[in-house]
């Protein structure tokens, strides 16, 4: 764990779940001011869909221009595009058909229905390929600089769809690989590696509940990221740990206020 990892403590889901969004809304708005677009990498799980919930809600929603906004995903469940699993789908019903993006700057990863049928290994490829084209002279490893990369954790310490000592998680070349066997179900999925993640500027890593303390604590306090791949998770600039109070609940960190 780098040592400029921030720690932000709410009291709750839910208030955690509504800060997330006004802090997206007001991360996204300063990097449209300064540069003229945004991207933002989405997470699947029960607060990386309440955070887009939440931000569907925001008073301060459209604040950001969302048909400048470049919406990827860090991992993806490799199931029918129109299976309740799907992380897009749920991302989509959360927010993204109630915003008004444009349908070209929103780049979900394959179904197992889609172009590549059930080949989550292309499915993978083609989505590395994506990733590349949209990276810059300035960006490395054909992974665009994420202006925003939220993510998830499991209380053994997955992220994404990184799973501990997982193939993905020793992954140091591709930027997306196909996840087979994995133990939270479904099984197969697809997911950006830790370089792509770390291609992010800000990395901002969210939970919820007793059943993660274990895995953040373990995280902020040095774990590898083989055992723990959360503990890989980090931004160019900034990591950004944003937790309710029983996720925190072994670090030693109570909400503030
Ligand atoms: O597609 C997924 O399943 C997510 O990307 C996964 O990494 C998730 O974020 C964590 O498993 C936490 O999920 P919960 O917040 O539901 O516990």
């Amino acid at each position: 764990m780098n040592a400029a990892s921030d720690v932000v403590v709410h009291a709750t889901p839910d208030v955690l779940a509504a800060a997330c969004a006004a802090r997206l809304v007001t991360t996204l708005v300063d990097v449209q001011a300064a540069k003229g677009s945004a991207s933002v990498v989405l997470t699947g799980g029960g607060i990386g869909i309440a955070i887009l919930e939440q931000l569907r809600e925001a008073p301060a929603r459209d604040a950001v221009d969302w048909s400048r906004l470049d919406v990827y995903w860090g991992d993806e469940r490799f199931v029918p595009a129109g299976d309740a699993e799907r992380n897009e789908k749920q991302a989509r019903d959360a927010l993204l058909d109630h915003v008004p993006v444009d349908p070209a700057r929103v780049h979900p990863m394959a179904a197992s229905d889609g172009e590549f049928g059930d080949d989550p290994d292309a499915a993978a490829a083609a989505y590395a390929e994506v990733l590349a084209a949209a990276a810059g002279p300035e960006d490395h490893g054909g992974v665009p600089t994420f202006d925003v990369l939220l993510l998830g954790l499991g209380g053994e310490g997955h992220t994404a769809s990184i799973f501990p000592e997982s193939p993905a998680a020793y992954e140091q070349e591709r930027s997306v690989v196909a996840v087979r066997n994995c133990p939270k179900p479904p099984p197969t999925r697809i997911s950006l590696t830790f370089p792509a993640i770390r291609s992010a500027a800000e990395v901002w890593i969210t939970s919820t509940g007793e059943a993660k303390a274990d895995a953040v604590a373990l995280a902020l306090a040095g774990a590898g990221e083989v055992q723990l791949p959360v503990a890989g998770a980090r931004g160019k600039r900034r990591t950004l740990w944003l937790l309710d109070a029983a996720a925190a609940s072994k670090t030693g960190l109570t909400p503030r206020g």
